[in-house]
């Protein structure tokens, strides 16, 4: 078999979140994240002792190690040879000194894989507007278009067949361990983190029509729905579903979007809902709003309320979910050197763009003008 052509990418950038790696780097950690946010002291206080209780120590970080590790390993069985990187928003590795080791190694084009899979700001522009600062640096006055390598963010996944498969699976896996006789009745719910509604009404394309006026909102129906069809396809039994948000933060007058999971599930319990699947779709591992805010906090309200309840898997490691990478590096290598590629999703929405509309998610908060980000069309 022919090695498969990367052209014209020499590099692969692994782009995530960051998190603390032990008690002293809690505080700080928090401060990076809501600089300038306007998060009451009462909210970081409480999402601090989160941390506290697993040894002030996010899982995300280990995460994204063993990430690189099976997207090297997997590379190389391939026979692609590209160094990969890691760069945070939040937390050491830093995009910036990431970005600038690249350039000192040599890179001249690289493709971003971002470990968060929907449209917002939060979870898309923000990370452009991230990739802009690290590289701008690098041009001097004339900013990122003088620096000496480029970067590309590789297009969003919710509806890769890589990501859909290991979450219908985990959803599978997860209704085996609930007990048989509740097991058919079982409601899935599919949880992802809340984000302000002025947020969630910039997501996505202006320019398109989403369900509910969403894109973040539509693409998390959309897998939903793709997802509850495959395990109905598996098991005969046409489960209902729901989607739900979690972790909501900012100060109580901003709405935000809801339901909450736990409020949700009281009310499934106090309707009849014999048991549930949480499925944490909004998340591509096992970040701490998955071990606190759901098997911690909604596990809890599920124990209260007498609702039998299993958590399903994140992507993880999957086997899937890292050759998607590969997948989804090689057919933007085909797309920059102006070939013809099939782009593979599934759903209604269908494979989505390789470089951001203009006004793609844009800051609702933003005084004086979007920042600048990279990726874009209006970059
Ligand atoms: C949409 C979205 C994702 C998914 C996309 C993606 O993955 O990027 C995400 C991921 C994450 N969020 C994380 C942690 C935090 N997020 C916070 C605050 C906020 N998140 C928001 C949104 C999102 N966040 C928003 C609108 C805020 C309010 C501040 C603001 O308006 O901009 C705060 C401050 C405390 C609080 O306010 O709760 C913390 C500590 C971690 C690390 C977890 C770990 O350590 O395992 C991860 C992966
Ligand atoms: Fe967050």
């Amino acid at each position: 078999m022919a090695t498969p052509d990367v052209r014209p990418y020499d590099a692969l950038l692994l782009v995530s979140f960051g998190g603390p790696e032990g008690p002293d780097d809690v505080l700080p950690f928090l401060e990076n994240v809501t600089r300038g946010r306007g998060i009451p002291r009462e909210r970081l206080e409480e999402v601090g002792e989160h941390y506290h209780l697993f040894g002030g120590r996010s899982p995300i970080n280990d995460q994204c190690r063993a990430l690189l590790a099976e997207i090297r390993h997997d590379l190389e069985g391939a026979g692609i040879d590209l160094p990969v990187y890691w760069g945070n928003r939040n937390w050491d590795p830093y995009l910036a000194g990431t970005v600038a080791q690249m350039a000192e190694d040599g890179v001249t084009r690289a493709a971003c894989f971002v470990t968060s899979a929907y449209s917002s700001w939060s979870s898309c522009r923000q990370y452009r507007e991230n990739l802009y600062d690290a590289l701008a640096p690098l041009g001097g006055d004339a900013g990122p278009a003088a620096a000496p390598l480029r970067l590309d963010k590789l297009r969003h996944y919710f509806n890769h067949p890589g990501f859909v498969e290991p979450v219908s699976d985990a959803v599978l896996a997860a209704l085996q361990q609930l007990p048989e006789a509740v097991r058919e009745a079982a409601r899935l719910v599919f949880v992802t983190h809340s984000i302000p509604t002025s947020m969630s009404a910039t997501s996505g394309d202006p320019g398109r029509e989403w369900e509910q006026g969403s894109g973040y909102v539509a693409q998390h129906l959309d897998i939903a729905r793709a997802v509850s069809a495959k395990v109905a396809a598996e098991t005969g039994v046409d489960h209902r579903h729901d989607l739900v948000y979690c972790s909501r933060s900012g100060p109580p007058q901003v709405p935000w979007l809801e339901p909450d999971v736990n409020d949700h599930l009281e009310q499934l319990a106090t309707s009849g809902t014999e048991s549930v699947v949480i499925v944490p779709v909004g998340f591509v591992s096992d970040h701490m709003e998955v071990v606190y805010d759901l098997d911690t906090e909604a596990l809890e309200t599920c124990e209260r309320v007498g609702l039998p309840a299993a958590r399903a898997a994140t992507a993880g490691t999957d086997p899937r979910f890292v050759a998607m990478v590969r997948d989804l590096l090689l057919e933007r290598a085909a797309v920059e050197r102006g070939e013809e590629v099939a782009r593979v999703a599934e759903g209604e929405i269908g494979a989505l763009w390789d470089v951001c509309p203009v006004d793609c998610c844009a800051n609702p908060r933003a005084e004086g003008g979007q920042r600048p980000a990279l990726c874009g069309r209006d970059a």
